[in-house]
């Protein structure tokens, strides 16, 4: 058990071997266990900032909006503030987060394909910098809204561009059978466009499309992007407007298993994209588990050990991932150094279900046993924001680290918690 075991891309860019235990932005984890509790999903804040940056870095002209709903908590929305990100939200709740989080109105983009009229109301309300309208319906929502407002609400309009990126198809968004936004290759998103031009209260500033998530394959990405450009410049020379703006939303995978070969980078997706799109469209790009993924460890206490199964204080109420997606994982023992043969394990949560299975099939020492803290990395995407209460099971906290303090930025909910909502 050396050092090497967390230099791999699935573990934040701090986390150390020292001492004989995992070490994370600058606390063993027998500490930050010992403070707050298991499980509990240990974010390194260093390293969030850094993908911030390596993004902004990588297109220093273009809007970077971070995707919040991979993970959104007020401290992140101060972190976005501060590193000159903007966000974007596709819920009431994750409005309200963000305004709670301090984020100015016009830096947030407000998405989804059946935003409520109330959500609508209150985005355009509070001034939100645009909606990324996905219907017909919503054309003549937004635009009764900005009315009621006596404003002119900027909006895009999300296209299907036609592109079947390869990945998981409950994560697919580009293709024409998908839910989200309007068809290019039927004409429908080009009658979108002539519905907002025609409305006063609405302006259209930009184009919006997102082929999906954890995508691999950069060409995806440069097709989209070419076909939106042709679509813009369509559109441009059709109603004599200048269309300033093309957001291509996010989706660059990452990698979850160690030895996988290197994820593709933001400056690698901005080589591509340079290549296709114009100096004079504004690129706007909207990254979430890029960012935030590998930035979080999550930490569980071994409950049981019971041949091949061992049994944490966590499971698929806190990550649903494995069970909903098949989505696999690595895990290391991370309190103690073993010198134990390793046996093949299955890490189960506590939850009433077979496919309650975290890592399914992994080499731990074979003196794995109760006490023992198990770390699982690359836990810091759509797993906390999409955490249940299911067994009535109070969700885990987050905790930041940085700079020799940890601190919870979403704290532990309690039983009190949840039996508040019982009438
Ligand atoms: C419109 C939109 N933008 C951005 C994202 C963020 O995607 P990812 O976390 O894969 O970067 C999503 C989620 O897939 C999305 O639906
Ligand atoms: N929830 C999915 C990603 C959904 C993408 C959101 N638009 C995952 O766990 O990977």
């Amino acid at each position: 058990m050396g050092s090497n075991k967390v230099m791999d891309q699935v573990w934040p860019l701090r986390a150390q071997w020292a001492d004989g235990e995992l070490r994370l932005g600058g606390f063993d984890v027998t500490q930050l266990a010992a403070t707050f509790g298991t499980p509990v999903y240990v974010l390194d804040e260093d390293d969030f900032r850094a993908r911030c940056a390596a993004w902004t870095t990588a297109f220093p002209d273009a809007d970077v909006h971070y995707g919040g709903k991979a993970f959104l908590a007020p401290a992140v929305v101060g972190w976005l503030r501060e590193l000159g990100l903007s966000l974007d939200v596709c819920s009431g709740g994750e409005l309200a987060v963000a305004q709670r989080g301090g984020m100015p109105p016009e830096r947030v983009v407000f998405h989804g394909n059946n935003k409520s009229v109330a959500e609508i109301e209150r985005a355009v309300g509070w001034g939100i910098g645009c909606l990324v309208l996905d219907s017909f319906d919503e054309v003549e929502r937004v635009a009764r809204a900005a009315r009621g407002c006596g404003i002119r609400q900027a909006v895009m309009v999300r296209v299907k561009p036609g592109v079947d990126a390869a990945t998981h198809a409950a994560w697919a968004t580009g293709g024409e059978g998908t839910k989200f936004g309007l068809s290019m290759a039927s004409g429908e998103a080009a009658e979108a466009v002539r519905r907002v031009l025609a409305e006063p209260s609405l302006e259209l500033v930009g184009l919006h499309s997102h082929i999906g998530s954890q995508i691999f394959d950069l060409g995806s990405f440069g097709t989209a992007a070419e076909r939106m450009v042709a679509f813009l410049r369509a559109v441009e020379h059709e109603h004599g407007v200048a269309i300033g703006r093309l957001d291509l939303g996010g989706g660059l995978g990452v990698h979850y298993l160690p030895g996988e070969k290197e994820a593709p980078t933001p400056a690698q997706l901005a080589e591509v994209l340079r290549a296709v799109v114009p100096e004079d469209v504004q690129l706007a790009l909207e990254p979430g588990r890029s960012i935030v993924a590998p930035t979080t460890v999550a930490l569980y206490q071994v409950g049981t050990v019971k041949g091949r199964y061992l049994s944490v204080d966590g499971g698929m109420s806190d990550n649903p991932r494995p069970a909903t997606y098949g989505s696999a994982y690595t895990a290391v023992l991370a309190s103690r150094t073993s010198d134990a043969l390793p046996a093949d394990f299955t890490v189960v949560g506590k939850h009433c279900e077979t496919g309650d299975i975290l890592v399914d099939g992994i080499d731990l020492p074979g003196d794995v046993r109760p006490g023992d803290l198990i770390a699982i990395p690359c836990s810091g995407a759509y797993q906390r924001s999409a955490a249940s209460n299911y067994n009535q099971v109070p969700r885990p906290p987050v905790v930041s680290v940085r700079d020799g303090v940890a601190r919870e930025i979403v704290r532990r909910e309690t039983e009190e918690d949840l039996l508040r909502l019982f009438v």
